[in-house]
């Protein structure tokens, strides 16, 4: 009972993503990091269920996932709260290395920075996923988004790694499947309701960080 508990725990649900990545927006259009690092942790659900290969991704998507964590539950958590209140609070503190890494590697800013950068991965390869056809395949939709998203911020051998990853991703079928939504029609109309929500966060990101120069934090 317990281990069948846990497993549903652990599976992933297209639904629940969608339903963090709502209630990531306040009235005023500002993020709050709680549902912002909840979504995440939806998506690693589903990047766990496809298995070791993409352990190493997993991995240090936890570890930002929780340096984010540590800071909201820190004693100055409620300078956490929203993203662009933690933008504030650290910049104003003096709190994020901004030209080289130095006595601050575990900033909101910076670590932040890592995941925005993905979720422009994940709306450009959903938004793939959503127009694809039947015989579309998984390994390439994933490499162009990545190609236009993260891999330019990182080192050739992660570019290498990511690369070898994807060429074991399921099938287009099997993917949906895994989503946890029901037939192909139905994870299609779910996309579609989930890209504006994801789009809408990641621009209102994208727009605070250009206005505070913090698109290239190291
Ligand atoms: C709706 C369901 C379908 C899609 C579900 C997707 C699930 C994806 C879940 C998590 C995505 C991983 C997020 C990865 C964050 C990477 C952050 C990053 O860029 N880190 C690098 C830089 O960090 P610092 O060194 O500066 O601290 C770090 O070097 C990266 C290491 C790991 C490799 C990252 C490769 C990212 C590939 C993203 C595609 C994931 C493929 C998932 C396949 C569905």
């Amino acid at each position: 009972m317990a281990d069948s508990v846990a497993s549903e725990d652990q599976k992933f649900c297209l639904r629940e993503v969608l339903d963090t990545f709502k209630l990531c927006l306040s009235e005023n259009k500002e993020v709050y990091l709680q549902h912002y690092v909840a979504g995440w942790r939806g998506l690693v659900k589903f990047l766990n269920s496809l298995g070791s290969v993409f352990g190493f991704i997993s991995k240090d998507a936890v570890n930002k996932i929780q340096i984010l964590v540590n800071h909201l539950n820190g004693e100055n958590g409620s300078q956490y709260v929203t993203i662009q209140l933690m933008v504030k609070y650290e910049l104003e503190n003096e709190l994020v290395d901004l030209t080289k890494r130095g006595s601050h590697p575990e900033s909101g800013c910076r670590t932040l920075l890592r995941l925005h950068r993905a979720l422009r991965w994940l709306e450009l390869f959903l938004e793939r996923l959503r127009t694809s056809t039947e015989d579309s395949k998984t390994s390439v939709m994933c490499s162009e988004a990545y190609n236009e998203s993260l891999a330019p911020h990182h080192p050739w051998v992660v570019r290498k790694a990511a690369g070898m990853a994807f060429c074991v991703l399921p099938g287009r079928p099997a993917f949906f499947e895994v989503m946890n939504v029901g037939p192909p029609e139905q994870v299609v109309a779910m996309l579609g309701e989930a890209l504006p929500l994801i789009s809408e966060v990641y621009q209102i990101t994208e727009e605070l960080y250009t206005q505070h120069n913090l698109l290239d934090l190291p």
